[in-house]
């Protein structure tokens, strides 16, 4: 199989998608005509671009409007393809993509197409040139891939030869088993693109929404395992259109469909036992069992207010690191690092980002092996110079350019603590925090579906249905990812708006990166008890979301009194029940918020609305809490 990526997947000019597509290490490129007519420069120059890049021209797409035309088009538009067949000459590229007639003009009938088809294979073979015959899920008369494989069986030319393209196919639910018994040699390309369910008409579905294969939620594996049954060798190409890609950077969506590629075909060699490609063996996807430590990035200055926060949370300090400026703050089963070091990343991230999370560490099975399946999928490890008897703790780069460390127990990268720290203050009770129960992360909306593809690619996680808050500021997107037990839940946050608190996050740390940690407690009203004697000021919710509550439970007037006395708000599904209450944002917009899950498994997104409203208002305020 040979892999490519189009050009109308990414942003920019040719020159740039060309670069972003072979710096992604893609071997392949589809030219979509577009692109050619707004490149200043000829066909010919375009291909010595192309080439000195080390790549190749699979396919020119797409010529519109083709077959069952009556005359006088029909002329017209062979006139039309020997033009084109011109442009492919001098571009080097031998086969031209047709994708199915939509104009109302356009007469019916599987026989006439085969026949248009045929002559145009002629046509395209006298010059040592191929066509291939895409169904639009649209096509005013062929939109079935089954009817575009019967035209292109009935054309019986060598140089005509089938388009796969799996939104098409996977969109209208079109039955799989007919693709299974097409000969191999006659599919000439297959498109890849994935697409979140949507209930809208299947042309502005396919080109503002497709996505890379994994980021959506059609069933793309089913599709490859039929594809792999015709022993389909060829040309596989991604081409989705996707306003958010074509918004965001080149380089990083151009990583992500190698990314998911990589991923698809993996997952279709552990499927099938196939060898795929020259793909190379990739570790697991990392089984996760939680988060053993969240690392601040501070200054002498606000390491104080921190330490304050924690205090109140109840924490303590349970280690100070051998020869860094590096504390250990310790809770139940919960770490907390405070990094004020003068040296190193953390320090370089302070200073970019201000007070702020700079690392997550996750529990996992195998560290190094997952940092190697990182590398394999095109993500950026990280290294720093690590102190004599120090732990080197793998890590890979993350969101803004936090990093996220692997800690396993097989290799006793989990005796960090005691190896690297010095023990103090072991023995108190805290304030009943056990364990991070999520993370939020807030980012630009153009690369939410690069960090989904992220956790996606590398962790054995589920992606949670996208929801949409209300924000006072606008509307945010929010979508989690989590393993099936829930031991590691990540919140992406990002919104179109620049007035949501989302997105003034952004603005504050400059960047993308933690918004809130989200802590679990056996029992909120003891640990908010417990919080208030400490003096933290939790968030305050206004009288009228327990007057609804209220009205609109079956939760009894001195529980709804419970609930208001601690600023503690509810949400239930069936009998499952969540109780959240949330910390006053810091100085940045940072917050935390502590929870009790009852069975439940979302995140209390009926009360966004009401949280999101109060911290607004109190984020107009002059005078926040320091860290
Ligand atoms: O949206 C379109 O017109 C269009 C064009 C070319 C394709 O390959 C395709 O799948 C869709
Ligand atoms: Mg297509």
């Amino acid at each position: 199989m040979r892999t490519a990526l189009a050009t109308v997947c990414l942003s920019g000019t040719l020159t740039e998608k060309i670069e972003a597509i072979a710096a992604a290490q893609f071997k392949g490129v589809e030219i979509f005509e577009n692109d050619l007519l707004s490149f200043n420069g000829t066909p010919a120059q375009a291909r010595r671009m192309i080439e000195d890049l080390g790549l190749e021209t699979i396919t020119f797409q797409p010529f519109r409007d083709f077959e069952g035309m009556p005359e006088p088009q029909r002329s017209k538009v062979f006139a039309r393809a020997e033009r084109k067949f011109d442009v492919m000459e001098e571009l080097g590229c031998d086969l031209l993509m047709v994708c199915s007639n939509v104009s109302p003009d356009a007469l019916g009938g599987i026989e006439r197409a085969a026949a248009d088809f045929h002559e145009l294979g002629e046509r395209a073979a006298k010059r040592g040139l191929r066509v291939a015959f895409e169904a639009l899920s649209w096509g005013r008369h062929i939109h079935d891939y089954r009817d575009s494989w019967e035209v292109v069986r009935r054309a019986d030319h060598p140089a005509v030869g089938l388009v796969l393209d799996s939104f098409h196919v996977l969109a209208r639910g079109t039955d799989l088993s007919a693709i299974r018994s097409i000969p191999p040699e006659r599919i000439f390309l297959v498109q890849m693109a994935d697409a979140p369910k949507l209930d809208m008409d299947y042309l502005s579905w396919s080109r503002h929404y497709r996505c890379f294969p994994g980021q959506g939620d059609l069933p793309i594996d089913d599709f490859m395992l039929a594809l792999h049954a015709t022993g389909f060798d060829g040309l596989l190409s991604l081409e989705i259109f996707n306003d958010r890609f074509r918004a965001g950077s080149a380089r990083s969506v151009a990583v992500d469909g190698q990314r998911s590629l990589i991923v698809m075909l993996d997952e279709l060699r552990r499927r099938t036992g196939a060898a795929v490609l020259d793909l190379p063996n990739l570790p697991s996807k990392a089984q996760c069992s939680g988060i053993e430590f969240v690392e601040f990035a501070v200054d002498e200055r606000s390491a104080v207010g921190l330490e304050q926060t924690l205090t109140g949370l109840g924490f303590r300090k349970a280690g100070v690191h051998h020869s860094k400026a590096v504390t250990r703050w310790r809770q139940g089963n919960l770490n907390i690092v405070v990094n004020a070091d003068k040296e190193g990343f953390a320090h370089s991230f302070n200073i970019t980002h201000g007070t702020s999370v700079c690392a997550l560490a996750l529990r996992v099975s195998d560290a190094r092996g997952t940092v190697e399946r990182a590398v394999r999928l095109l993500d950026q490890p990280f290294q720093q110079p690590v102190g004599p008897g120090e732990m080197d703790v793998p890590a890979v780069r993350g969101l803004g350019g936090s990093l996220l460390y692997f800690v396993d127990h097989e290799t006793g990268l989990d005796r960090l603590w005691d190896v690297d720290f010095k023990r103090i203050d072991d023995d108190f009770t805290g304030a009943g925090l056990t364990a991070v129960d999520h993370v939020s992360q807030s980012m630009h909306y153009e690369e939410m579906l690069t960090w989904l593809l992220f956790y996606m690619s590398l962790l054995d996680v589920q992606k949670m249905p996208v929801q949409t808050v209300i924000d006072p500021g606008g509307v945010v997107q929010s979508q989690a990812v989590e393993t099936r037990d829930g031991a590691l839940r990540l919140v992406l946050n990002a919104s179109q708006s620049r007035h949501t608190l989302s997105s003034r996050f952004l603005t504050e740390l400059f960047g993308s990166g933690v918004q809130h940690v989200a802590f679990a407690t056996g029992d909120i009203f003891a640990t908010v008890e417990q919080l208030k004697a400490n003096g933290v000021d939790l968030l305050p919710i206004p009288e009228n979301y327990y007057d609804d509550l209220e009205a609109r439970t079956d939760l009894t007037a001195e529980n709804v009194e419970r609930l208001r006395g601690g600023n503690i708000m509810y949400d239930r599904e069936g009998s499952d029940e969540y109780l959240q209450a949330y910390t006053k944002a810091m100085e940045g917009g940072f917050f935390f918020e502590i929870v009790e899950r009852r069975n439940y498994r979302g995140y209390g997104a009926t009360n966004a609305p009401i949280r999101l409203a109060s911290q607004s208002r109190l984020a107009s305020d002059p005078t926040p809490p320091t860290f």
